[in-house]
Formats: C-alpha cells, sequence, structure tokens
C-alpha cells in the first residue's frame, strides 16, 4: 500500500485515550508518518481534548498545554465513545479507539465501542486476559445496530511490537497446529535477570535494577504488576484464548494463571510508590536465590509456558544453566517466544527482541493502525 495513493477520504480518525510513556510516543509517530491519520480526540484519566468538528490538534502540536488547560472531567472513555458516534454515523472515514492506558474501565467499555462501529488498537492487555465473558463479548460480539462493527487488533499486548499475536493468527488460520508455546514474555523481568544475572555479591541490587526497568519504561504503571507475574499471566492468557483448544480454559484470566509472584509478603498491598520505596528491604532474599543458583552454574530467568495438549499453562522463576539460549541470547529488555507446531517439527518458529519500552509498543500499536487501512 502507497501511503500517498491514499487521499483525505481515506485517513483514520484517531481517539487516543491515555498519553502517558506509550500514548506519547505514539502521537510523536503519528506526526512523522506519510500515511493520513486525523487525531480526533486525546484524553487522559481526568481531561479530554476533542478534535470532532474536523479542527486539529497537528501540526501546531499544542495538545500537552491545552490538554493540561482543559477543563477537568470523570470517564473520560465515556465521553469520547459519544463524541465518535457522530464521526462513524457521517460515513466515509473509519473511526479508531487508540486505548494507552492500563485501565479496566476502559477496557469494560470495548464491545460499545466494537458495536457503536469503532475500531480499537490497544497495548492494554486488561480487555483480553481477564474475565472470560467479557473477552467473548469483544471477539465474538454482533452487529446490533445499523454500523457494521468495528474490529480489534492488540499486537503489541504481548511481546511490545514484537510480531508474536500476527504470528499466532497466521499460524492457527493456516491450519498449524501449534502444541507449545514457552519464553520469556516480561521484558521487565528479562531486563532484572539479565542484568542481576551478570553481578553476584558486591554487584547492583535487585532493586536498584529495578528502579532502572521503570526509569526505562519497561515497567506497568505499578512495577509490583511486573514482579508478581500477573503480567506475564496475562500474555499467556492473550495467547491462550487464540488457541482454540484453549479458548474457555482460564474463565477468570490471568488469575487462573497462579503464576510465581517474586513480591515480598509486605509489599503485595502497597501503592507504587511506597513498593519502589521498601524494596531494597528485600533485597537479600533474592540475592541468595541468586547466589545460589549461581553455584550451581546457572542463571535465574522468568518463563512462561503453554502446554496445548495436557492444557498447562504456567508462569515461573527457573534455572537455566549458562548455555541455554534463554541464558546466553538475551539482552536488555529481550523477549525471546518459541512457537512449537506441527509444521515447525522439531526447530521451533523464534521470535526474539525488545519487550518492553515506548518506542517498540508505540510501533506495535502504528502495526495495528496501518492494519486499518
Ligand atoms: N511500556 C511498555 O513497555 C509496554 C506497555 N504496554 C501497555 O501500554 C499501556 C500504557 O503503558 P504506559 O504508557 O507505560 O502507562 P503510563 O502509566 O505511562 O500511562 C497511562 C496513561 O493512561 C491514562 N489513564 C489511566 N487510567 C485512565 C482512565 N481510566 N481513563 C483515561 N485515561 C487513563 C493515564 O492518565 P493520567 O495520568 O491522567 O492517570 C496516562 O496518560 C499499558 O496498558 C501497558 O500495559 C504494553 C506493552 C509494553
Ligand atoms: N511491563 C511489561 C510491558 C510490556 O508488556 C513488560 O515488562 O513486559
Ligand atoms: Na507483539
Amino acid at each position: 500500500m502507497n501511503p500517498n495513493q491514499l487521499g483525505p477520504e481515506r485517513a483514520l480518525s484517531v481517539a487516543v485515550i491515555g498519553v502517558g510513556g506509550v500514548g506519547k510516543e505514539l502521537i510523536e509517530q503519528l506526526k512523522d508518518i506519510p500515511f493520513p491519520f486525523q487525531i480526533a480526540a486525546v484524553a487522559k484519566s481526568n481531561k479530554m481534548l476533542l478534535f470532532t468538528d474536523g479542527t486539529t490538534c497537528f501540526p501546531v502540536g499544542q495538545w500537552q498545554n491545552a490538554l493540561i488547560h482543559s477543563e477537568s472531567t470523570k470517564d473520560t472513555h465515556l465521553g469520547v465513545l459519544d463524541a465518535l458516534r457522530p464521526l462513524v454515523k457521517a460515513g466515509g472515514r473509519k473511526v479508531v479507539l487508540v486505548d494507552n492506558t492500563s485501565s479496566q474501565d476502559v477496557a469494560n467499555s470495548y464491545p460499545d465501542y466494537l458495536n457503536a462501529g469503532v475500531n480499537i488498537v490497544t497495548p492494554n492487555k486488561k480487555a483480553f486476559s481477564g474475565d472470560l465473558q467479557l473477552y467473548k463479548r469483544i471477539s465474538q460480539g454482533e452487529t446490533t445496530g445499523g454500523v457494521p462493527r468495528g474490529v480489534f487488533y492488540n499486537e503489541s499486548t504481548v511481546g511490545a511490537g514484537l510480531p508474536i499475536i500476527s504470528t499466532l493468527k497466521d499460524l492457527i488460520n493456516t491450519g498449524d497446529k501449534v502444541t507449545k508455546i514457552e519464553g520469556v514474555f516480561s521484558g521487565t523481568l528479562s531486563y532484572i535477570f539479565n542484568e542481576y544475572s551478570k553481578g553476584q555479591e558486591g554487584g547492583p541490587s535487585f532493586s536498584s535494577i529495578v528502579q532502572v526497568a521503570k526509569d526505562n519504561g519497561y515497567t506497568e504503571p505499578h512495577p509490583g504488576d511486573d514482579l508478581n507475574g500477573a503480567d506475564v499471566a496475562r500474555k499467556l492468557t492473550i495467547l491462550s484464548r487464540m488457541i482454540p483448544e484453549l479458548r474457555d480454559r482460564l474463565p477468570n484470566g490471568h488469575e487462573d494463571v497462579k503464576p510465581t509472584s517474586l513480591v515480598p509478603e509486605a509489599l503485595k498491598t502497597a501503592n507504587a510508590e511506597e513498593f519502589m520505596r521498601r524494596l531494597p528491604d528485600f533485597d537479600s532474599e533474592l540475592a541468595k536465590r541468586r547466589d545460589e543458583a549461581a553455584k550451581r552454574g546457572n542463571v535465574l530467568r522468568y518463563v512462561g509456558v503453554i502446554e496445548v495438549a495436557s492444557g498447562k499453562i504456567e508462569a515461573k522463576l527457573e534455572e537455566y544453566p549458562k548455555t541455554h539460549a534463554f541464558a546466553t541470547s538475551l539482552q536488555g529488555s529481550d523477549n525471546i517466544i518459541m512457537f512449537h507446531t506441527e509444521r515447525y517439527g522439531a526447530r521451533p518458529l523464534l521470535i526474539q527482541g525488545a519487550g518492553a519500552g515506548n518506542a517498540v509498543t508505540a510501533m506495535g500499536v502504528m502495526s495495528d493502525l496501518l492494519k486499518l487501512f
């Protein structure tokens, strides 16, 4: 597809909710790309700007200031939906919600957006990895009004911009049989253990490495959601539900996976600020585990496994010999994901690269947006 051949009538009207690390980066990338986009709305939790009357926030690029100084309002995701309805009714351009939040409330509103004819692109895992009924309303809903139902794309929910969701879709849709998926699914936990395994006594502490992962934009808004394994469990749920044999396997989503948690008992209910402040008190617990593994010639890695025949879905901290691919080939926030399938036989299809960070996540969101042209 040649972007220069797409006239203004083919422009996508894009409403961006969530302008933190990923959302801001997405807007920057949208400004630079030669495809025709019209920003229809920009919103955060208590503020929103609407451009549904055809005005534009580009190229002036003053949206950040304008958003901060706009009137406070609640439930911006509902306000944005109301503002988008007339755009859909007017016909012509496709209308898209990009949800860059990690909000369950926004995720719960997806069926309403889709039924109103709005398409959805999102890196937010909540809608696809929680209650199965919500997932079914999103993935199997039917048109209720006169407008065609919207479609959704969620590539960045697993492996950030890495082509994990699209690869699994292709494998299944072309009739291959997936037998097992395994790998390192957390950019944060990958970074932490890649760095942590390098040092031993006297090296950087566990908590200081977690702080760098947070500063680099790898962690969830609350880093505890990475360290307790919930983020990996969510990703395993998202992939499992795409595999026909496992679609109904996890009625409560990630909670049914019961991942190994690295969060100290005393910090389980701490908010993000308290969590980071008190984490150094627990450094010695993991240091002991790392040093014991090192004595055996091993390193620690947090892995996820989906076994289709047995229905086993696990997220856990494991020891690997220093020669293993999970020990030797990973750097930074790399994810590595292996698809074992009938067609690929004994040599699994392997995807590896940065699995977290604002730039690569926004790129995955952008690649989904381009699928709508
Ligand atoms: N960072 C990464 O590497 C990756 C991130 N993701 C996912 O991307 C999403 C965004 O992550 P990130 O940018 O780091 O998160 P941030 O915490 O940096 O930003 C979140 C944004 O969402 C807004 N927001 C939160 N709740 C609501 C709500 N109810 N209604 C409207 N806006 C809301 C926040 O606004 P306010 O400030 O007003 O609260 C903020 O603008 C998450 O779902 C994350 O899991 C996925 C893959 C990789
Ligand atoms: N916090 C997540 C971000 C991507 O999903 C991670 O560390 O992998
Ligand atoms: Na991805």
